[in-house]
């Protein structure tokens, strides 16, 4: 399950704070893509229904922070306390990004949305698959200016108007795309940055070199190695990275990376 889940091996050491860890540095370089196991799902029917089973997971999930984070709701307050930290990091980057437009991927009810980028953004809009957590969006965030545009798609479909956010924020949600669709969906990403604009990415990780499936929700948990291929896949590179710390013993490494296209 893309947030909740526990991880099935032991977690990997911890990295420092907001430092691109020597460790971490070269460790794309030892393994392939082929050498990972990645999800296999070899013809688009397959695709279509890795998609519609998620669909469905969510369309039963209360619209709550509670339902959101699978019974996790106490970690909320740490999570966005460490997403602050970051995002003051991101405000003190050369070039620094903009802080007209967010985007807000996988939004869930807008607790990212509410909790942090709200502090930073003019304006934010968010992207979220399930109709119902669409609805609660406004009932949960408040009726602000604030609060832009809510689109309810996939992010395998999701194509950003070009040019048009300082940030494009993804938390806990690239897990319920497949390795291919996660790559186009970073590179249509790249388009819809503004200036000096940052992709950051928040998400689970593996602690083996596998690729954990959960069949409840329909999500993958990706290892780290392989996260970082297919960023470099899709056109990124990494800017900063950082292990979420504090959080309750036996989940799965949660990892944020700050990414900017390769080429300008
Ligand atoms: C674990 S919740 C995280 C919500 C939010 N990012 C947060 O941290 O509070 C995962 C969210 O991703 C959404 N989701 C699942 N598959 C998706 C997809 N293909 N495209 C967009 N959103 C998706 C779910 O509906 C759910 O709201």
């Amino acid at each position: 399950m893309d947030f909740p889940s526990r991880a099935k091996s032991k977690n990997i050491d911890r990295e420092s704070c907001f430092s691109e860890d020597p460790t971490l540095n070269d460790i794309v370089n030892e393994v392939t893509a082929s050498q990972l196991s990645k999800l296999n799902l070899n013809s688009d029917h397959q695709d279509e229904e890795f998609y519609e089973k998620a669909k469905k997971y969510w369309a039963t999930v209360p619209p709550t922070i509670d339902g959101i984070l699978g019974g996790f709701a106490e970690v909320s307050p740490r999570d966005i306390q460490s997403s602050t930290q970051l995002l003051n990091n991101i405000f003190r980057l050369k070039p620094r990004p903009g802080r007209h437009r967010a985007l807000d991927c996988g939004a869930g009810i807008g607790r990212v949305t509410k909790h942090l980028l709200f502090r930073f953004f003019e304006k934010v809009d968010l992207v979220e698959q399930c109709p119902q957590f669409c609805a609660q969006i406004p009932k949960y965030v408040g009726t602000t200016e604030k609060l832009g545009e809510i689109y309810t798609q996939g992010l395998q479909d999701f194509n950003p108007e070009e040019g048009k956010y300082d940030m494009i924020w993804t938390q806990w949600v690239l897990g319920h795309l497949t390795d291919d669709d996660l790559v186009e969906f970073w590179r249509r990403c790249i388009r819809g940055l503004a200036k000096n604009g940052v992709i950051v990415m928040k998400e689970n990780t593996a602690s083996s070199n596998e690729v954990e499936l959960d069949n409840e929700d329909s999500s993958v948990t990706r290892p780290l190695r392989l996260v970082r291929l297919l960023i470099r896949e899709a056109g990124l590179r990494e800017i900063r990275i950082q292990r979420q710390e504090n959080m309750p013993k036996g989940l799965f490494p949660i990892y944020m990376i700050v990414m900017r296209p390769t080429v300008h």
